[in-house]
């Protein structure tokens, strides 16, 4: 495990490599004794005098079944996995999560509960002491209210980090060589004998906005192939370990000479349609937009 605390200090980020729910280890080793290496814990050596605690799981487990059978046999977990946000708010005012100690989400099922937000949290039993989001963005839970309510958010960053890069290079691949058209062509039955492949990535200037542990894992893998990397941010941070000694440029400059460009921040107020009418006037005619962050960052709209 390695802990790091985020640049918002509400965030305490716990980073294990694998598999993503392991954030519920920290968890439970600051139930039972904080001192101890979470190793230790996941033996389920360790017993705690006094009643089991209780965790709300919103969603399934995915993945981390073995870390999640030994948070089973610890804890009395209660699950929340199909239903509506209305859903979600009549169960706590009905105090089906009362002395639940832990909530644990992915923002995969933030259907069932819509947006960890205000509303939610001031309705949340005063027992609630920890949020463990599986995955990287926090962007669904207010982390104001939850500093406010003294409530611990943990996040998994860098896990996803390698999967995302890999389809950011699938995604430039696919529109740089007009994937779509002979796959969408040879499915209808119409094979295209002449189908241009459009032009590569050799050369092509990426620019990365944000310089976190995504956008550097997207730099090593686009250096590969011949790409020119930029990037820009908040330079509050020093860039993660592939983006060191690229090219650090302004978010202007970035927009405008960038051939593709790609975001990988967090979702604020501030970097909320960072990408907007304006910067789109400024950028190449043919420029690529790759979005695997989050929607908000960007306005879309039909030229
Ligand atoms: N599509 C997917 O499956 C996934 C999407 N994500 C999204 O990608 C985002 C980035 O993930 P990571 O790289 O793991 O996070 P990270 O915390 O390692 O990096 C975030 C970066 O954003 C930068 N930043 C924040 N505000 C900025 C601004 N106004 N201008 C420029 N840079 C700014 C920070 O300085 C930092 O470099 C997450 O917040 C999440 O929204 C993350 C993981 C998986
Ligand atoms: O969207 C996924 C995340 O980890 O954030």
């Amino acid at each position: 495990m390695s802990g790091m605390v985020s640049d918002r200090p509400e965030l305490c980020s716990v980073g294990f490599l694998q598999p993503w729910n392991r954030c519920w280890v920290d968890v439970i080793k600051q139930i039972f004794v904080p001192s101890l290496p979470s190793r230790l814990v996941c033996t389920g050596v360790l017993k705690r005098p006094g009643p089991r605690p209780k965790v709300l799981l919103v969603g399934r487990i995915e993945y981390a079944y073995e870390d999640w059978e030994k948070i089973q046999s610890a804890c009395d977990v209660f699950e929340y996995s199909s239903g509506s946000r209305e859903d979600f708010l009549r169960e706590i005012k009905a105090g089906r999560f009362d002395d639940c100690i832990a909530i644990c989400r992915s923002n995969q099922y933030t259907h069932l509960s819509g947006n960890l937000d205000a509303e939610v949290l001031n309705l949340l039993p005063k027992s609630i002491r920890y949020i463990c989001n599986i995955g990287s963005g926090v962007n669904s839970i207010c982390t104001e209210s939850c500093k406010r309510r003294g409530i611990t958010v943990s996040n998994t960053p860098s896990v996803a980090a390698d999967g995302v890069a890999e389809t950011v290079i699938f995604l430039i691949f696919g529109v740089l060589r007009r994937a779509n058209v002979p796959i969408s062509t040879a499915r209808a039955g119409e094979w295209q004998h002449e189908c241009p492949t459009r032009i590569g990535m050799r050369g092509k200037v990426l620019g990365l906005i944000g310089s976190g542990e995504t956008a550097s894992a997207v730099a090593e893998r686009a250096v590969a192939f011949g790409m020119k990397i930029k990037y820009c941010c908040r330079g509050d941070k020093p860039p993660s370990n592939f983006l060191k000694g690229q090219e650090k440029c302004c978010f202007e400059e970035l927009t405008q000479t960038s051939d593709i460009i790609s975001l990988h921040v967090l979702q604020t107020p501030e970097t909320e349609r960072m990408l907007s009418t304006r910067e789109f006037r400024m950028m190449k005619q043919d420029a690529i937009i790759i979005n695997t962050a989050r929607g908000g960052s960007l306005i879309t709209m039909l030229y």
